[in-house]
């Protein structure tokens, strides 16, 4: 697509969200070695690990940005790594030479993540106290790595399937509950969630590298907590399956085994008493915050006048496009977060209530949505530019990161007769802003830290 020059921008300012939120670069700034002694850098106070006290170096991981994070420790660590294994998305991989990578699919678990996440268990079940265990998390890693449940309750076995998982996703992906909601059913259904993998690396000690795609970063929620303690309960499990009316939609496996763990007949998952912060300690190497301030950094560099928002933008995506319109006109009219050229940035992650048979992602929905406004206003447009975007780089189910809106794209719409107003209807976006050259595409990025929406008043 040929670019405005404020698309350009709103590119050049997106990608440096990404390049400050990239895990490679990260771990390579904060993870050095000499002397056989690992050192990560912190704020908080550095934590040293002397690769001398272990007879063996493990690393396991799962997410999105999983790989990125690998070939960071095999450039820092080499053949002291002993054996790896990841699960990341299909497509999401690098070159790695000492840790092996599956690839599995993403919302909804399938078998290769459930070999994964074999290979990951009894990996993990390996280790000794003389094993340092390098776990790699980031978002996605729910779902790449699907260990249902199996116990024995009195005699009576108790196995949750892949397919139970993948309909336990399937209705609460479309019933409304948010990621904490979710993941407290997940943990709860799982063998490695919910710090349980730390269960199985126990007495091993371990560094935690932990990229966020949770908005506040919430350990225990990020990829369902698989190395932090876990605040919540099968009770907390139980009530959420009532309250979005799950009870006739969930497999009759897995709402068993949810009751026997309310019942306490089920070990609980890992928590805060159990935990041994001096034998695990969980790094958060990344956050939407992070990058926001990169794309800051760019935008001031590119002339303009900037002001962060939030790094917490939730809701309906609809609903978060009316926002930044309103703050465009405001801005607009009064400069009132900034002198114009002004860019005003935000992060988050927002939700679809989907109704329509069409294709798109939350982000590809505010921008079509936030153009759809751009059409009732008396200067169509014209010093409005806006990019909403997944730092993932896939949009829901698409290859597209998001899209832009703006005066020239809302005009391409209109000589091609196209009405915002239907594909909207449809959740149709990706297809309406492929039609117009607005789709923006970054192909998968292997980082992964919620979205990022960028508005340009000039
Ligand atoms: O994406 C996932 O795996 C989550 O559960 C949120 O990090």
């Amino acid at each position: 697509m040929l670019m405005t020059k404020e698309q350009e921008h709103l590119a050049q300012i997106f990608s440096k969200a990404l390049d400050q939120v990239d895990p490679y670069k990260i771990i390579t700034n904060r993870l050095t070695l000499s002397n056989e002694v690992l050192t990560v850098t912190m704020d908080e106070g550095n934590i040293s690990v002397n690769l001398k006290d272990f007879e063996r170096i493990l690393v396991i991981g799962a997410g999105k940005a999983t790989a990125k994070m690998a070939r960071a420790i095999e450039d820092i660590l080499g053949d002291r790594i002993e054996s790896g294994i990841i699960s990341v998305k299909y497509g999401h991989t690098e070159n790695l030479k000492y840790i092996k990578t599956i690839e599995a699919a993403h919302p909804v678990p399938d078998e290769n993540g459930v070999k994964a996440a074999h290979m990951i268990e009894s990996l993990a079940c390996s280790a000794t106290d003389k094993t340092l265990v390098i776990n790699l998390i980031s978002g996605g890693g729910s779902a790449l790595l699907p260990s249902p449940m199996n116990a024995e309750v009195e005699g009576e076995k108790i196995t949750v399937t892949l397919e139970d998982k993948q309909n336990v996703t399937k209705a609460l992906l479309a019933c409304g509950a948010d990621i904490s909601e979710i993941n407290c059913i997940r943990k709860h259904l799982s063998n490695l969630k919910g710090g349980r993998l730390l269960r199985c690396l126990r007495p091993a000690r371990s560094l935690n590298f932990i990229l966020s795609d949770v908005v506040g970063d919430n350990l225990d929620t990020i990829a369902s907590g698989m190395t932090s303690f876990d605040h919540s309960t099968y009770c907390d499990a139980i009530s959420i399956i009532d309250h979005y009316k799950l009870r006739g939609k969930i497999p009759p496996n897995a709402l068993k085994a949810l009751e026997l763990g309310n019942h306490g007949k089920l070990i609980e998952t890992l928590k805060k008493d159990e935990f041994n912060a001096e034998r695990a300690e969980n790094i958060l190497i990344g956050t939407n915050r992070i990058a926001l301030l990169g794309a800051r950094d760019k935008a001031i560099e590119l002339g303009y006048n900037v002001q962060i928002l939030t790094s917490r933008l939730d809701g309906e995506a609809a609903n978060a496009a009316d926002m930044f319109w309103a703050i465009a006109q405001d801005e607009r009219q009064w400069e009132l977060l900034e002198k114009k050229p002004a860019c005003i940035i935000a992060g988050g992650e927002t939700v679809v209530t989907i109704k329509g048979n069409g294709k798109g992602g939350r982000n590809q929905e505010m921008a079509l949505s936030f153009l759809m406004r751009l059409g009732q206003d008396k200067l169509e447009g014209k010093d409005i530019h806006f990019l909403a975007a997944s730092t993932d780089g896939n949009d829901g189910p698409t290859d597209a990161a998001g899209g832009f809106a703006d005066g020239a794209i809302l005009n391409k719409s209109r000589q091609m007769g196209l009405s915002i107003a239907d594909y909207l209807k449809d959740n149709d976006s990706y297809h309406f802003l492929d039609k117009v050259g607005a789709l923006h595409k970054t192909g998968p990025t292997n980082t992964n830290v919620c979205d990022v929406q960028i508005l340009i008043v000039k």
